[in-house]
């Protein structure tokens, strides 16, 4: 598959290149040159299938024919090695589970499958990259984990000081090996400002092969879709019109839901469910698409205030505001909101969401109300224990630690703190 960047004016990339580079060379970000849809008697027949048989056809036209077939099935196995539960609520409401990866973050797969993506075209040592990401809590702490040990591979993780939890950090900053974390005096925005700066930088290019491991990349990005396609493999049986709230940030998740519906999966509509952070929200208001410094949250890993993904969606719905209007509602909410629902979730349900989860459920309520004959399901993005004071603040419970949390709760954080891009250029080159 050829992809062409979203400023059209660069080259276009075959996959492995789009990998390997992250960004284009004019900062666009890279787009699929076609989507075919699949074929109508894949969905027919996903009862059959197994999550990888699924996730393999779903993202073949997007690799090949770089990564030949039977390489494409091990690293898609190798990718999905934990469960995709969805919990029904109750008539109108689920939740799908994305947390049982080794990080307890939705982001374990796009990680973990761009690592092995990775390993196989560097598989011969052809030449070491470098892999920055920005973080606003999750996205580092899956990243240090899916790239640990990969040869040729060295990743550099940017996160805002003080803004993200205490079980976060840890997971980014205590893995050591090929895995450094850069403590930024600053917010997300500034983190990821900097790293798309370093990819066009030639001090820095012509020295290193830089790449990003955010979902500015298609290996990242793109394996998202699969969540959608596992969740109506779970419900189509019980629900017709299937609703997506996904609880948003840099809104890749949201995107790739949407290359789902492209390559023909049913979903009836979805629902970006904002925190404070709410560009998108205010967007589908005003039609003006203004980004502001961003709020901190206690669903911090949405606190984005200029969403990468936004080009790409506008990208799919050809920049025609009417058409993606009919396909996407947007709301936001605040702390105060998110800790209610919480609490609600808990006494309601005797479900523990997380506060990215509770803005989720927020999302479903509200678009319920105008289509109460839809069956909304909220992602449930990361594991609640990952947001520990919150949590038990909220309902007033001590939590279990699950084993993934438990491996890194009492580990020595190793971090190097950095105050602008000098000291980050400073740092790659040493
Ligand atoms: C727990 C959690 N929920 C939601 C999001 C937002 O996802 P996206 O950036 O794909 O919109 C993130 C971070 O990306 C996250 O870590
Ligand atoms: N919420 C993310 C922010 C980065 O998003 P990404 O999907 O572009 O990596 C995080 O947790 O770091």
């Amino acid at each position: 598959m050829n992809y062409y960047s979203l400023n059209h004016q660069a080259p276009k990339s075959s996959f492995k290149d789009a990998v390997i580079k992250g960004l284009a060379p004019d900062k666009g970000l890279y787009f699929p040159e076609t989507i075919a849809p699949l074929p109508k008697s894949f969905f027919e027949n996903i009862d059959n299938l197994s999550y990888s048989e699924i996730a393999f056809e779903a993202i073949k036209q997007f690799v090949s024919p770089e990564i030949p077939e039977e390489t494409l099935k091990t690293i898609v196995e190798e990718t999905l090695s934990f469960e995709f539960p969805v919990i029904q609520l109750n008539e109108n409401i689920s939740v799908l589970e994305l947390f049982h990866g080794p990080t307890m973050a939705f982001k374990d797969v796009g990680a973990r499958f761009m690592a092995r993506c990775l390993g196989y075209f560097n598989k011969n040592n052809e030449k070491e990259v470098t892999v920055l990401v920005a973080t606003s809590g999750d996205t580092g702490g899956a990243v240090a984990n899916g790239f640990l040990g990969v040869k040729g591979v060295n990743v550099v993780i940017l996160y805002p000081s003080g803004k993200v939890s205490d079980i976060q950090e840890k997971q980014l900053t205590t893995l050591g090996q090929n895995i450094k974390a850069l403590e930024v005096n600053g917010t997300f925005d500034d983190c990821q400002a900097m790293v798309k700066k370093a990819f066009l930088d030639d001090s820095l290019t012509n020295k290193m092969q830089l790449t990003s491991a955010n979902s500015i990349n298609v290996a990242r990005w793109l394996p998202q879709l699969f969540y959608f396609m596992f969740a109506y493999k779970q419900l189509h049986n019980k629900h017709k019109d299937i609703v997506f709230s996904v609880p948003s940030g840099n809104f890749g998740n949201i995107c790739a839901g949407m290359m789902a519906q492209q390559l023909g999966l049913p979903i009836k509509h979805f629902v970006a469910s904002n925190n404070a952070n709410n560009v998108v929200t205010r967007y589908l208001v005003s039609k003006l698409y203004e980004p502001k410094p961003s709020i901190q949250t206690i669903s911090n890993a949405m606190d984005v205030g200029a969403p990468s993904n936004f080009i790409r969606i506008q990208e799919i719905y050809k920049n025609n505001f009417e058409n993606l209007k009919q396909n996407l509602s947007s709301f936001s909410y605040s702390d105060d909101e998110t800790r209610v629902a919480m609490k609600e979730i808990y006494n309601k349900y005797n479900y523990v969401a997380d506060p990215h989860g509770a803005v989720g459920y927020l999302g479903c309520k509200a678009y319920l109300k105008e289509n109460p004959n839809t069956h909304c399901v909220f992602l449930e993005t990361a594991h609640p224990t990952k947001f520990l004071d919150v949590v038990e603040d909220v309902i007033q419970e001590k939590q279990p630690l699950p084993e993934q949390i438990k491996e890194v709760i009492d580990k020595e954080k190793e971090s190097f703190v950095i105050t602008g891009y000098d000291d980050l250029k400073d740092f790659l080159l040493n």
